[in-house]
């Protein structure tokens, strides 16, 4: 890239330099971090992982370098270029799909044929029948067809229901009809659909011998494959500018009753009978929104992801940046100088930042724990046996929300504690932030997603019977019976220490999420109160039953288990008593810092009292303390490349201003030449100048 200012090269930063700060940081960590990373990734993702980097760091193609200085067109342009690329990389390297997901992760931008990749391609393999799968996926797989998801309408997203966009039998041609009867029926945002995608799921409303048998999906080629013009009776673009996303092409789509085969219904769970329309009922009726429940279960691992990354940036950015010095406790360099103190050790940059550290792990072992779980319902729906589908559609629904909440908010704080040059595209953050906010709306409002899982728990406490049958069986609500067979029940602490012990740390999260589940179901059921009366209330159960989820699962992670069940990562976690010790830190870090931020609840339900609410304060600062010598070590950990952060501020090496610097000076308006004079005339065009 061309630089358009000659920087004296004489000139460093003043000592100590930026590596010597990360150095001295990672010289204090209590464990080892090629051990903490082998214990997040195990082995063979490790390995897999670099050798992808490594491709993708050497590929000119893929090189981010030019990335910030570009706008809209130009960076579609790249992000459909760095898409091609990918696939080819795909196809000489032999990638499989875990391989493939890696690479996107590390190229790290959304582009043209993402959706393909995360809606399209999971909703044939979800919805489709062998036949289907053997017609439309493999072809979408070799990428000979490219697809998007157009479920969303101008007129309505979250209310899948209301969708207005129909599909109708028509059995004289064994054909459906696709039409958009209004203008709010209309396809909106699907991502790839604007300039891209050849091929569409599409969600419409199936009508059958004249009966609505609401939403189900359908694949209908939307484009000629030879010209790319839109098909007869389709009309498409891109829905133009976005706060972020941009370089995906999200499109609207209009239907003017446009045929397509009956076999393109995808038909794994409910068909229409060629002929006589029959309509055969899906064995559970939400089985079409299956991809959207794959989609949110991905979102929950990722939020861990977005987290680290976040954390890493500001949190080695700290450690480098210096500002005034601590009279009491100076920072003094080997040769006696004493200098200004890294903004690290400022409790409050602490405090900002350390929990950012311990929401990624807590989010990002509960993201293993969810993918585990979806796995283990897709293994039991393809023998028949849907029974995990309504306890996973809840407990996904509150986590996408809670944790992609959780995300969003640490992604902006986490740029605040980097000052100005948080603001600079260069901090890395910009199109990160950007780009992860529609997290909070996608695969549905997070609000809305709340109401679903509190739905699900509410239902079971008022069927008691079966909530007692369910609680055995269910995963994520078996704390409650507990808690609710003794009200009255007071917290034991009675020193700050006591906030370190994991049983009464569940007992707090488990007694709160009990008490306003209990609540809310009196004011429902005694008090007559209606459900949209109570949405405020219903998002704060979602919330304390799904931060109850994460606390659990952290405990869980570093509880022992016995060798048989434990994979190589936990085997390497259970052998290390260094890493126990400092994951034993970050995990109470998460409880009682989420605790705090949400005292009141806590507080309010009698359950913990004033005095030991000081002490929980007094416990978080001690555990602030205990992962101050490891911060910088516990962010390596998550080994995010520089190739992926992309950040001058959250550099390995610690490079900070030498990159700053040689990052400005490549800004394109360093180079071109200007016009200052207000009275010149070159400043308008002819036409312009006519009408003046
Ligand atoms: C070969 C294969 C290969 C490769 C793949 C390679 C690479 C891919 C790799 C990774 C990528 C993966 C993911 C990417 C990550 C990020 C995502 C990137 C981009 C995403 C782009 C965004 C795309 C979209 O946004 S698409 C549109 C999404 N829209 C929504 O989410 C709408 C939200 N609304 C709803 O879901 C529903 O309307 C509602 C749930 C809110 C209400 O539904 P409805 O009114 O129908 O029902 P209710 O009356 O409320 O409930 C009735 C009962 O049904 C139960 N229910 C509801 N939903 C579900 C469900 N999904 N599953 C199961 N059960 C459900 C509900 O609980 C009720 O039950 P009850 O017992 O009767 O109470
Ligand atoms: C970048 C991006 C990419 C997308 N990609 C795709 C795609 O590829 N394919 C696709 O089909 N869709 C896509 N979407 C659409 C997305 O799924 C929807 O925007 C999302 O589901 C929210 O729906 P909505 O826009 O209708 O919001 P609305 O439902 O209109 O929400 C507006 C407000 O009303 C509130 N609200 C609505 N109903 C209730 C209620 N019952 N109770 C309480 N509050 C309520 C919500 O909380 C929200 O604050 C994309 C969206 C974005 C931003």
């Amino acid at each position: 890239m061309t630089s358009y200012i000659k920087i004296p090269s004489h000139l460093t930063p003043s000592d100590p330099q930026g590596s010597e700060l990360l150095a001295r940081e990672r010289s204090k960590a209590t464990f080892d971090v090629n051990e903490l990373t082998l214990a997040l990734y195990g082995s063979e993702e490790l390995s897999r992982f670099k050798k992808i980097l490594k491709i993708l760091e050497s590929d000119p193609i893929l090189d981010k370098s030019n990335i910030y200085y570009m706008g809209r067109t130009e960076l579609f342009k790249y992000a459909l270029r760095k898409d091609k690329r990918i696939i080819q990389l795909a196809a000489t390297h032999k990638w499989n799909v875990d391989e493939f997901k890696i690479a996107s992760r590390l190229v790290d931008m959304s582009g043209p044929y993402s959706i393909h990749q995360s809606m399209f391609l999971p909703t044939i393999l979800g919805q489709g029948t062998e036949e289907q799968k053997r017609k439309f996926l493999n072809p979408a797989i070799r990428h000979e067809i490219i697809g998007c998801y157009a479920q969303t309408e101008l007129g309505h997203g979250s209310n899948v229901q209301g969708l207005e966009t129909t599909s109708t039998y028509i059995p004289e041609t064994d054909e459906f009809e696709i039409h958009t009867p209004h203008l709010t029926a209309a396809k909106w945002w699907a991502g790839g659909l604007g300039r891209t995608a050849n091929h569409s799921v599409v969600m419409a409303r199936l009508i059958t011998n004249g009966q609505d048998k609401g939403p189900h999906p359908f694949i209908v080629q939307i484009r000629d494959l030879t010209t790319h013009e839109p098909l007869p009776g389709i009309t498409i673009g891109d829905i133009g500018p976005k706060f972020g996303f941009n370089t995906t092409d999200n499109g609207f789509m209009l239907f003017d009753h446009v045929r397509i085969p009956r076999f393109n219904m995808l038909s794994k769970f409910s068909k229409v009978t060629k002929g006589t329309g029959e309509y055969k009922n899906p064995p559970n009726e939400k089985l079409s929104y299956g991809t959207m429940v794959f989609v949110r279960s991905v979102i929950i691992f990722n939020a861990g992801l977005a987290l680290a990354r976040a954390a890493t940036i500001s949190v080695r950015y700290s450690a480098v940046r210096r500002q005034f010095v601590d009279k009491e406790n100076p920072m003094i360099l080997p040769n006696g100088q004493v200098v200004e103190t890294a903004v690290l050790d400022y409790t409050m940059q602490q405090y900002r930042l350390f929990p950012v550290i311990a929401q990624a792990y807590a989010i990002y072992f509960t993201g293993e724990i969810i993918t585990n779980l979806y796995k283990q319902y897709i293994d039991q729906s393809s023998r028949g046996d849907f029974s995990l589908l309504a306890d996973l559609h809840a407990s996904t629904s509150g986590l996408k929300s809670l944790t992609s909440d959780i995300a969003v908010d640490s992604i902006e704080d986490c740029r605040r504690s980097c000052g100005g040059h948080g603001y600079s595209n260069f901090s890395g953050f910009t199109r990160f932030y950007q780009d992860y906010l529609p997290n909070t709306t996608w695969e549905g409002d997070n609000y809305i997603l709340t109401q679903q899982t509190a739905r699900y728990i509410i239902h079971s406490k008022q069927q008691s019977e079966e909530f007692s049958l369910r609680s055995n069986e269910s995963p994520t609500i078996f704390y409650m019976l507990r808690y609710l067979s003794n009200p009255s029940q007071k917290c034991t602490v009675i020193s700050p220490s006591d906030f370190k012990n994991p049983e009464v740390q569940l007992a707090i999260y488990g007694y709160r999420a009990a008490y306003l589940i209990a609540r809310a179901v009196d004011q429902i059921d005694n008090h007559k109160k209606s459900w949209n009366s109570m949405l405020v209330e219903i998002n704060r159960i979602s919330r304390a039953h799904c931060q109850y989820i994460l606390v659990h699962n952290f405990i869980l992670t570093l509880q022992p288990q016995t060798s048989d069940s434990m994979n190589e990562k936990r085997r390497i976690l259970h052998n290390s008593p260094s890493l126990k010790t400092v994951l034993t830190s970050v995990c109470n870090l998460f409880a009682l810092h989420t605790m705090e931020k949400n005292l009141s609840e806590f507080l309010e339900s009698g359950y913990l009292s004033p005095k030991q609410s000081e002490m929980l304060r007094v416990q978080i600062s001690e555990s602030l303390n205990e992962i101050r010598p490891n911060a910088v070590a516990l962010v390596d950990a998550f080994y995010l490349p520089d190739y992926l952060l992309n950040s001058a501020l959250g550099r390995y090496d610690g490079k900070v201003y030498e990159t700053m610097i040689e990052w400005a000076s490549k800004e394109p308006l360093n180079g071109i030449t200007l016009d200052i004079n207000p009275y010149s005339e070159k400043l308008f065009r002819n036409d312009v100048k006519a009408k003046i």
